[in-house]
């Protein structure tokens, strides 16, 4: 059935969701902060700047007025980077209703709160009602999303029916939603996943090949779950589409703004060039800075983070990560699964 959708946010992610809604026949209200993008979008039905190539939906209706985007919506899609989602949640709030459904698609850890989205927001709206909240998130590169290209992501919510609602409202052909109810595994491999992305673009920017790759995003994948399984949530979401499947897509891709970055930052540049440069949102930097701290004070070893982190914000010299890495004292690989085992 057709609903009304808004999409906060027209960067690549927002303007590639609004595409699945639109192609769905939902009536769907994209709210961007520049009028030139507005025009672009309700006139060329194109947004170059961030897709290229792409025609959208002509069902697809740009505003810069929030009011006008969200006042009728029952599904309002977060598409924000994380650093502006409590500044978008506080011009939200009068338009949210007791028949919203909110939907967070932002991937990151705030720095000074630990913070994942979700607890932002219900922070910033303690005092609303609305009809609850949902995470989507998966492989899911914009790009792809915008060519119709097959896709899977999972979503979860904080009732069993809102996840249900949200899967229906975006599921199509090309684009296919799976439930998960471990709402903290699903935010959390997200937004981990960045980190690792970043630290495989800087050993490839160094020069190492694939072995460095692959004992990256496994160990990566170790220590995201150790993490994740320290805070509550299930060791299996992590092998699943948010978690593997995500950090598969994010250290292998050509299309990976993390992977990129990472990449030039092994190859000699600066962070603060290579950012400046992007012009996209790279979310694994402020991760990393928030990880590093959160998992020192949690007691959780996490050395790519700690590696990464040294090399973002102490200006260590890229080498040294892999260096320190590699010269880690023995440890016996299944250490973590044998723990998990032993707690159920
Ligand atoms: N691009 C992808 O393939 C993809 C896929 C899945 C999830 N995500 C996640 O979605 C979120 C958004 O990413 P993106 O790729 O669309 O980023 P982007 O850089 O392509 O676009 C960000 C958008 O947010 C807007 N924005 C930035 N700062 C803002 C602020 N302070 N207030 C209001 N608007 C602001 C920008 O104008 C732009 O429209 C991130 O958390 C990202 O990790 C991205
Ligand atoms: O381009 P990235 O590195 O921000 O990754 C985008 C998505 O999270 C991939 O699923």
């Amino acid at each position: 059935m057709k609903k009304q959708a808004a999409v906060i946010g027209a960067g690549s992610w927002g303007t590639a969701l609004a595409s699945v809604l639109g192609q769905n026949q939902h009536t769907v209200r994209l709210w961007c902060r520049r009028e030139a993008l507005a025009e672009e979008i309700n006139t060329a039905h194109k947004n170059e700047g961030y897709l290229k190539g792409i025609v959208l939906p002509d069902n697809i209706v740009a505003t810069t007025d929030m009011k006008e985007a969200a006042e009728k919506a029952s599904y309002i899609v977060l598409a924000v980077p994380s650093g502006a989602v409590r500044k978008i949640a506080r011009k939200l709030m009068p338009y949210l209703h007791e028949d919203t459904i909110v939907v967070h698609a932002a991937k990151g850890i705030e720095p000074e709160s630990f913070l994942r989205v979700s607890q932002i927001l219900k922070e910033e709206w303690a005092d609303l009602s609305f009809r609850g909240m949902a995470v989507l998130s998966g492989p899911s590169h914009a790009e792809e999303v915008a060519e119709q290209q097959p896709t899977t992501v999972a979503v979860s919510g904080t009732s069993e029916q809102v996840q249900t609602l949200v899967q229906e409202l975006f599921m199509n052909q090309a684009f296919r939603v799976y439930t998960n109810d471990d709402f903290l595994g699903v935010e959390l491999g997200g937004a981990l996943k960045n980190i690792i992305a970043l630290g495989i673009g800087l050993t490839s920017g160094l020069g190492y090949g694939d072995n460095a790759k692959a004992a990256l995003m496994t160990r990566g994948l170790a220590e995201i779950t150790r993490l994740g399984t320290h805070l509550g949530a299930s060791p299996l979401t992590f092998t699943g589409l948010s978690g593997l499947g995500d950090l598969i897509v994010t250290c292998t891709s050509e299309h990976s703004r993390n992977w990129r970055a990472g990449n030039q930052i092994g190859s000699g540049k600066s962070l603060e060039d290579v950012l400046e440069q992007m012009g996209m949102v790279v979310e694994g930097v402020r991760t990393t800075e928030a990880v590093y701290h959160w998992s020192r004070e949690l007691g959780v070893e996490m050395p790519i983070t700690e590696g990464l982190y040294k090399v973002l914000f102490e200006h260590v010299p890229p080498e040294n990560m892999a260096k320190s890495l590699m010269e880690r004292g023995k440890k016996n690989e299944k250490e973590h699964s044998i723990m998990l085992l032993d707690n159920n």
